[in-house]
């Protein structure tokens, strides 16, 4: 059985959760399940803190973990991202109250407060920053009004939090994050039932992202309706009754869905048609 590590909590387990619903697991039902086995798919899923998954999966108990870079990171453990999965994206920054600091240069002597230690302590040394890291669990940017740090460095997802403590992000983003498949580091990539997995989660991410797009064109103006959709190898074409004319079958990014019709319009297509894929093997 394939052990995978899933957040029980926070921005990461909802759509966790989701898509490995989405990609045929059972999930648990109650958010106290700890641990779920489906037989089926021979998966068994344990439900742990986002910040433990990438310690769990380093000591090789478990295969694989979903969570995030910036807790991956932050962990320190021997384990390393192999698919990023575009859900629980954000930033990492420092911020301070205006008019501190123009960017980590200037952090000598100040105390910064994080939830992130590993990654703040590193960046600062990195940077050759003599400064004083304070960790804590939450709540972080009421640290600087409560006296406790003169910045931050923290997640930022829309900047609403920075903004209603009166905070603005100083310096460059220190990282972007995202929620991402952790694997022990130099652990069997090949492992069939891994790469299954990882298959499966793939066909999601396609299957959100990607829409069918059929049409008729004329047959003289098929090379210039294939270059609006190349599809990902290469459009299906297939003759129709009417010589003149060919049916064209092709996968398109969803977001240009409506531009690419416009387009296939312009050109003389009719009957064009976007589907939902709701699931696919590459
Ligand atoms: N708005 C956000 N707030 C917090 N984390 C976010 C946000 N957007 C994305 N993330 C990502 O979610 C992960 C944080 O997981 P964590 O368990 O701390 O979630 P949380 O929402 O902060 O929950 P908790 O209430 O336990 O603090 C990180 O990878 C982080 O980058
Ligand atoms: O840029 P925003 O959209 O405002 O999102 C970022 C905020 O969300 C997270 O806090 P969370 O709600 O997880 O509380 P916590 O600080 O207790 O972790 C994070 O720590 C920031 O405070
Ligand atoms: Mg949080």
């Amino acid at each position: 059985m394939l052990r995978i590590a899933v957040p029980n909590k926070g921005s990461l387990s909802g759509p966790a959760s989701a898509m490995l619903h989405e990609a045929g697991y059972q999930q648990r039902k109650e958010s106290k399940e700890l641990v779920l086995v489906d037989p089926e798919n021979e998966v068994e899923f344990f439900y742990l803190r986002p910040r433990d998954i990438a310690i769990y999966v380093s000591s090789g108990k478990l295969d694989i973990g979903i969570t995030g870079r910036d807790l991956l990171r932050d962990s320190g453990a021997d384990a390393e991202e192999i698919l990023p999965l575009g859900f629980a994206r954000s930033t990492f920054r420092y911020a301070t109250k205006p008019g501190t600091a123009g960017g980590v240069e200037d952090f000598g002597g100040m105390t910064v407060a994080t939830s992130y230690e590993g990654i703040v302590a590193q960046h600062l040394a990195d940077h050759g920053i003599d400064a004083s890291v304070v960790h804590l669990d939450g709540a972080v940017e009421t640290a600087i009004q409560l006296g406790v740090a003169q910045v931050i460095a923290d997640v930022v997802e829309t900047g609403t939090s920075l903004r209603n403590a009166g905070l603005e992000v100083v310096g460059e983003p220190i990282m972007t994050s995202e929620a991402v498949v952790v694997r022990r580091t130099g652990a069997d990539a090949d492992e069939p039932k891994v790469r299954q997995f990882l298959r499966r989660l793939q066909g999601v991410l396609v299957a959100r992202t990607y829409v069918m797009m059929d049409y008729d064109c004329r047959a003289e103006h098929l090379e210039r309706a294939v270059a609006l959709t190349p599809g990902l190898e290469s459009p299906t074409v297939s003759p129709l009754h009417d010589k003149g004319w060919v049916a064209v079958r092709a996968m398109v990014p969803a977001k240009e869905a409506q531009r690419i019709m416009d387009d296939l319009y312009d050109l003389g297509a009719r009957a064009i048609l976007t589907t939902a894929i709701h699931a696919c093997r590459l």
